[in-house]
């Protein structure tokens, strides 16, 4: 797979479909890598030109191991664009994805055409608990999180219907580098979007777990409330990592919003 250099750090990530066509750039969820939206692209039915990327210190892409914050994870994403002559383009985002979606429609708006927000939130309590996951994880490696985690990211029943799935997302879980999910919990427990929100311009969906104890539909509800021009969608049956999970609705869901916002859609 491809890599890149941005800031002075390698990127991995994979650049698809025709050329010319309207970008959707992806945003990976803590711990994930850019193959967590393997089973949600068919649904964009090939339209579009899809860039998905690992944040810094996840799959195959490097890290300083230092404080890093929200918006640095956003000059990543608007760097990697760049680099590959990409400007504008649909953002999507889920989880820490999410984060670094709203921090960069928010410091530059002009840049999404759209912005797609998936079971994340503006702020999330408390630092101390991220600073406790984040050390966690640096002394016992991302093992001590993985049962607890994947608790979280899928209900139990499609745990049961999706073994292979849920296997494949644990086996990225488990490689990520400890000090990559460690400065990335830093920057969450840091993180207050809330004040920029009002600050983003481009047509915002916003789409919750009902299910998801992570990032509830309430942070959802709150991320609405703050941009003008946002939609929320809450998905039944779906826990944190719903483009996994519900990845035909959520999809389906992200495929309309976005023929809605393109031009000669
Ligand atoms: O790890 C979790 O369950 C929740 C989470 C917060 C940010 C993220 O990407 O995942």
């Amino acid at each position: 797979m491809p890599q890149i250099t941005i800031g002075g750090l390698s990127f991995r990530y994979l650049l698809e479909g025709p050329e010319g066509a309207p970008v959707v750039a992806f945003s990976n969820s803590l711990g994930a890598t850019l193959e967590m939206w393997d089973a949600l692209l068919p649904a964009l039915g090939g339209r579009y030109r899809t860039l998905r990327y690992d944040t810094r210190g996840h799959g195959g892409s490097e890290t300083r191991d230092a404080p890093t914050e929200i918006a640095t994870l956003a000059q990543d994403l608007a760097g990697l664009l760049n680099a590959l002559g990409l400007g504008r383009a649909h953002l999507v985002g889920l989880s820490l994805g999410g984060m670094t979606v709203q921090a960069l429609a928010s410091a530059d708006p002009a840049r999404p055409l759209s912005a797609t927000l998936m079971a994340t939130a503006a702020s999330m309590p408390s630092a101390q608990t991220w600073n406790e996951r984040a050390e966690t994880v640096r002394t016992q490696g991302t093992a001590a999180v993985v049962e607890a985690t994947l608790g979280r990211w899928f209900t139990a029943e499609f745990s049961q219907r999706a073994p292979e799935t849920v296997q494949a997302i644990r086996d990225h879980f488990l490689a990520c580098d400890p000090a990559g999910y460690a400065v990335c919990c830093g920057a969450i427990g840091r993180m207050d979007l809330r004040p920029a929100l009002s600050a983003i311009t481009a047509p915002t969906l916003v789409i919750a777990g009902r299910d998801d104890p992570s990032t509830p539909p309430a942070m959802a509800q709150e991320i609405c409330d703050g941009i003008p021009q946002a939609e929320l969608v809450v998905l039944p049956r779906a826990a944190h990592l719903l483009a996994v999970e519900r990845a035909e609705a959520a999809g389906g869901y992200l495929r309309a919003f976005l023929d809605r916002n393109t031009s000669g859609g």
